[in-house]
């Protein structure tokens, strides 16, 4: 079963122009551009500190570019109706979850501020899914590292935005999660989602996909 198997994401685009990045005094990114389609996968790599975590927080508007712009559809993401970011998923270092909360509440209360509220039957699904059946109800503090990262992954499948935004999403994750995760991905690409994320791992997925390597002349 796939989590994208009713829902086809309509055609979108995103852009990014002219990108010039800089943390604390340094240039990290300079004159940047690439473009995106849905269907389509772009992996950000370099070394240690070349800043593909500084580029996916501007992609997400956490974050501002010293010069350039993000558009989606064509239009800048800080101008997009519907605010900034209600495009598309995002996942951090950091999990984002509430410690006394249960992985379900986390996912309801989450997929509920991203507007598109789900049931109990549908959280405990997909945490299921994420190999968490048992401890649908436990408070997140209790559990593992890898089984916060599987409630946090959780949330991406809940909330079908078409871009998600991923830095490192393999970290920390066992064999048995890393090919759920794959094959999400894989569903999501299938649907014409669209994937920008990190990773150090090669975790081969199908789909279109390319490589975007920051800091090679620095
Ligand atoms: N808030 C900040 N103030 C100053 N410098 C910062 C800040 N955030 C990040 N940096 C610096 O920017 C550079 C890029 O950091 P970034 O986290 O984007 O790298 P990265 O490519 O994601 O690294 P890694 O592979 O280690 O996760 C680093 O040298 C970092 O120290």
């Amino acid at each position: 079963m796939s989590h994208a198997s009713h829902v086809v994401f309509p055609a979108h685009r995103l852009e990014v122009e002219g990108l010039v990045v800089e943390r604390g005094e340094r240039l990290l990114i300079r004159d940047l551009g690439f473009s995106l389609a849905g269907g389509e996968l772009l992996q950000v790599a370099g070394r240690n500190g070349a800043g593909k975590t500084s580029l996916l927080r501007i992609l997400c508007g956490l974050s501002r570019p010293l010069e350039g712009r993000v558009c989606w559809d064509g239009v800048p993401v800080q101008h997009q109706e519907e605010g900034p970011t209600a495009h598309l998923a995002y996942l951090g270092h950091a999990n984002a979850l509430k410690d006394e909360l249960s992985g379900e509440e986390n996912l309801r209360i989450q997929s509920a501020l991203q507007g598109r509220g789900v049931g109990r039957d549908e959280a405990w699904e997909v945490l299921g899914r994420m190999g968490l059946g048992g401890h649908e109800d436990l408070p997140v503090k209790f559990l593992s590292q890898g089984q916060k990262r599987r409630v946090a992954l959780a949330r991406l499948l809940l909330v079908r935005r078409p871009l998600w935004i991923l830095d490192e999403p393999f970290a920390a994750l066992d064999v048995q999660v890393i090919e759920v995760l794959r094959s999400a991905l894989e569903a999501h690409l299938a649907a014409n989602g669209m994937i920008i994320l990190t990773t150090h791992q090669a975790v081969p997925i199908e789909g279109r996909q390319r490589t975007l390597t920051l800091g090679k002349a620095a």
